[in-house]
């Protein structure tokens, strides 16, 4: 067969594309009318179609709808929130408080995307080495579920200002499962044209032609076709935000950063 009959149709190309470039995080902007389960039932039937580390399907959804649940998840969320806060000084501070960092009520319906770190057993393929490639491919299923969203017109916002043992405890997972993705879901009024941090002027995308490296690390591509194809692709996409490099961040537990 050849290359051009894999390909979709520009049709259903530039479909996929407008899911990528269209995909909010959402959290303003959610109406409180109830995602229909045919809707609902294909998101998850997306995010279930991830890929995955040796097949492991590591993912299990909980569809919450509780009232009670998600008041106690966004008690959860404001003291977790006033401990971030507490990270910035000054006016920073301040703007960090007038952020909008959750719709865990204004949202018709929360789901906790979780990760059975023991699926599969004690050798997953492919998992021997990179121990969080479980973890990996329950992000991975979230990412579907968030572009099938939008597709469908159905705002997603991911909050992950929450204390993940004590969203374990109310949520009632199993030891060996973790939370990995906190999802509150809604149709919305309206996805925001750019990430709603950039319009708030907390941070811009960066230019995509500093984050692509030729070979190794620190070596930028050298003037030619990618390059130039790169500047193409990028052009009239807003970014400009300040590209931190190799400066000393606080230490994540258990990632390679420690
Ligand atoms: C792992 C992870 C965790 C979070 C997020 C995302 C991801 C991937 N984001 C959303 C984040 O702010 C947003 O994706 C970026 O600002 C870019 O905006 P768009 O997603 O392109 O609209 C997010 N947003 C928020 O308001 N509260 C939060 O706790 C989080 N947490």
């Amino acid at each position: 067969m050849a290359m051009a009959d894999l390909r979709f149709s520009a049709t259903e190309r530039d479909g996929v594309y407008r899911a990528i470039f269209e995909r909010r995080d959402v959290r303003s902007q959610f109406l409180p009318g109830p995602v229909p389960p045919e809707v609902l039932a294909r998101l998850l039937q997306a995010a279930h179609h991830a890929p995955s580390v040796g097949f492991m399907q590591p993912w299990d959804f909980i569809v919450i709808e509780s009232r009670e649940v998600r008041e106690q998840i966004k008690a959860q969320y404001a003291r977790e929130n006033e401990r971030a806060a507490a990270r910035f000084s000054g006016e920073q501070a301040e703007r960090y408080r007038r952020l909008k960092l959750e719709g865990i009520l204004d949202s018709p319906l929360n789901l906790c995307i979780t990760c059975d770190r023991s699926r599969g057993g004690p050798h997953v393929l492919g998992r021997n080495t990179v121990l969080e490639a479980d973890l990996f491919s329950a992000c991975l299923a979230v990412q579907n579920l968030w572009l099938a969203a939008r597709a469908e017109g159905v705002g997603v916002g991911w909050v992950s200002i929450l204390e993940p043992v004590e969203l374990a405890r109310v949520l009632g997972l199993p030891d060996t499962v973790v939370p990995v993705a906190y999802l509150c879901l809604g149709y919305v009024s309206a996805f925001l044209p750019q990430p709603e941090l950039a319009l708030a002027g907390w941070r811009q995308r960066l230019p995509l032609q500093e984050l692509v490296h030729a070979d190794v690390w620190g070596q930028p591509l050298p003037p030619g076709p990618l390059a130039q194809a790169l500047d193409a692709a990028t052009q009239g996409i807003p970014s400009g935000g300040k590209h931190e490099q190799n400066i000393k961040v606080r230490p994540v537990p258990g990632s390679a950063c420690a």
